[in-house]
């Protein structure tokens, strides 16, 4: 059983792509000899049951076949059920999303072939995970890559009426959603630091991408035990539009509206709301109050081995 893979798809991937590339991934999977089971995800989340399933029956090596949320149910799962053979625990990723942001960290081909012979070579990285604890509810969450609260979240909540729009998803949304979004008193404490104000939105980053390839978030490293953190009190649709080419080059985090921090640990209060979004990897999780913590190195992912 540990040298068997589970494979997860989710077919609704990726605008349903995920089911209509399945036979060839299989095809492919079957031509470079692995061993493997396979298994459709039938509604949300439910690839959280089939993993922890999956674990509790001896498999250690995982494939996603999905987005950045289907990747983000399986840390969940992984994180959640927390077996005491964690660390010999590898999920890997054939990347069929809208937004595939997860992957460009790594440079992981969207090219299943490509993706599988990365699989296939099994260079592992241990990365940063972020732990989200919702107070009212004391829910726990994970996220792999980003989560943020206020403007984003709310566009996390638009985006899936535009996602036949590919990566373009994520800024059609969040331009059409800049006039209507109200924004939130904010109270977050970091470091030494506590920002008290009405905030547009603040982003807690562990990886490069997020929104469909925009960089929102400086000086990046999935490994150094760090968020990095970007808070904007406010912009303006019109700022936004002067620098659509530096929300996909980074340079927007250097605009002054943008104000970045590193730290590995954060309590938000939502003052004035509790309609505030949060979203975690694209999934949005829930509302008001909550922290944020960091587990250095805590899940163990597939990579290219020059990335
Ligand atoms: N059978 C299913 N029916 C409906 N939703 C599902 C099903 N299986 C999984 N899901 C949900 O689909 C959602 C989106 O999946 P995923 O993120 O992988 O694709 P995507 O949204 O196209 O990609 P990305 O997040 O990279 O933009 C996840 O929240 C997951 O819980």
């Amino acid at each position: 059983m540990k040298n068997k893979w589970f494979v997860i798809v989710n077919p609704t991937s990726g605008n349903g792509t995920s089911k209509k590339k399945w036979p060839l991934i299989f095809k492919e999977l079957t031509k470079q000899k692995f061993d493997f089971e396979y298994v459709f995800t039938a509604y949300e989340k439910h690839s959280i049951k089939l993993v922890q399933n999956a674990i509790k029956q001896g498999f250690i090596k995982f494939i996603c076949v999905g987005g950045d949320g289907t990747l983000h149910n399986i840390v969940n799962a992984v994180l959640i059920l927390n077996p005491i053979n964690i660390s010999e625990i590898k999920v890997g990723i054939i990347p069929i999303g809208t937004g595939n942001d997860w992957v460009k960290t790594y440079k992981i081909s969207k090219d299943y072939k490509k993706a599988i012979q990365i699989i296939k070579a099994e260079h592992t990285i241990k990365q940063d995970i972020g732990k989200i604890t919702l107070l009212k509810s004391k829910t726990v969450f994970f996220f792999n890559n980003l989560a943020g609260i206020g403007f984003d979240g709310y566009v996390v909540n638009k985006v899936h009426k535009y996602k036949n729009l590919g990566f373009l998803a994520y800024l059609t949304g969040a331009l059409v959603s800049l006039t209507s979004y109200k924004k939130a008193m904010l109270e977050i404490s970091f470091n030494n630091e506590v920002i008290k104000d009405k905030t547009l939105m603040l982003l807690i980053g562990l990886c490069e991408f997020s929104g469909g390839g925009m960089k929102l978030t400086k000086n990046v490293h999935p490994t150094d035990g760090l968020f990095d953190i970007s808070y904007i009190k406010k912009i303006t649709l019109f700022t936004i539009l002067g620098n659509i080419p530096g929300l996909f080059n980074g340079n927007i985090t250097s605009h002054k509206l943008v104000k970045n921090y590193k730290t590995s640990e954060l309590n938000i209060k939502v003052l004035d709301t509790e309609k505030t979004y949060i979203q975690a990897d694209g999934e949005l999780i829930g509302s008001g109050n909550f922290n944020v913590s960091l587990l250095p190195k805590a899940i163990q992912f597939i990579i290219p081995k020059n990335s």
